[in-house]
């Protein structure tokens, strides 16, 4: 069944796109809705950091009126820190939905878990949903899930590093056991990136540094938005095992000589 054929459903919303994307960092705000456009997602990361809450100009959350936003915590490095920037954002956006991000490292921006984990749960006890930007780590996704985050977001590799997934083993690892989708976030760096990730098994794709800081952005989230839905249908489809010998494509019987 193909991407088209077999909706998304997150938190109960059904979505035609599996690529979520994030607004920061492109050329110019036309390049920028142009390649929200080209990339074909519904929704989009949005720090609330961006957002003008005096309501004038024309700020990211007026041009992309028509997407569904998520608010992301960016830049937040506790759980108290995390829960006030999603009460300012859903006021500000009127979303409950929000990318849970909590930052334990400032070199790697890797998460600091036990307050992501804390941030989590008082965000469900708050009516949040909640989509946690978490590690590559099965466990780590599981308890995430069990405080009831609406989908898990584990790394590919480091934020904005371009290094694809890291770790593909760990990443079907996670996708064969959670009970939420799994939505590969960061460090994904160019389409085959994405395709690999949905081949492990992932439910979506959320990048922003390979599309905002490509040479051509509109044409790379372009490139995404194939990727995306190639590697969801070859995961669909059923690779080939990989086999350590040759095998002739062509049948060899009934060949002169044979
Ligand atoms: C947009 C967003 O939410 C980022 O914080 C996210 O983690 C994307 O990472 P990349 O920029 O590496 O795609």
């Amino acid at each position: 069944m193909s991407v088209a054929e077999q909706p998304f459903i997150l938190a109960g919303t059904q979505l035609g796109s599996r690529l979520l994307i994030g607004t920061a960092g492109y050329p110019n705000q036309r390049i920028m809705v142009d390649a929200v456009a080209a990339s074909g997602a519904e929704i989009v990361t949005l720090s609330l950091r961006r957002i003008s809450l005096a309501g004038h100009g024309s700020d990211t959350a007026q041009l992309l009126s028509s997407y569904r936003f998520l608010p992301n915590t960016a830049g937040c490095e506790t759980a108290r820190d995390a829960v006030l920037t999603a009460e300012l954002a859903r006021e500000a956006l009127g979303t409950n939905w929000i990318k849970l991000e909590v930052i334990g490292d400032r070199e790697t921006l890797y998460p600091d878990v036990g307050e992501l984990l804390e941030a989590t749960r008082q965000l469900v006890e708050m009516g949040f949903v909640v989509l946690p930007y978490c590690n590559d780590d099965p466990v780590v996704c599981a308890r995430l899930a069990d405080l009831g985050a609406a989908a898990v977001m584990p790394m590919g590799s480091l934020i904005g590093s371009g290094m694809g997934v890291a770790n593909p083993a760990n990443l079907e690892l996670i996708c064969a056991r959670s009970a939420v989708p799994v939505i590969v976030d960061a460090g994904l760096g160019t389409a085959s990136d994405a395709a690999i990730a949905m081949e492990c098994g992932a439910s979506a794709v959320l990048l922003n540094t390979a599309i905002a800081k490509a040479k051509d952005p509109v044409r790379m989230a372009r490139a995404m938005r194939h990727a995306v839905e190639a590697g969801w249908d070859a995961r669909g489809a059923g690779r080939i095992p990989r086999r350590g010998r040759a095998e002739a494509s062509s049948p060899q019987l009934g060949l002169v000589g044979s």
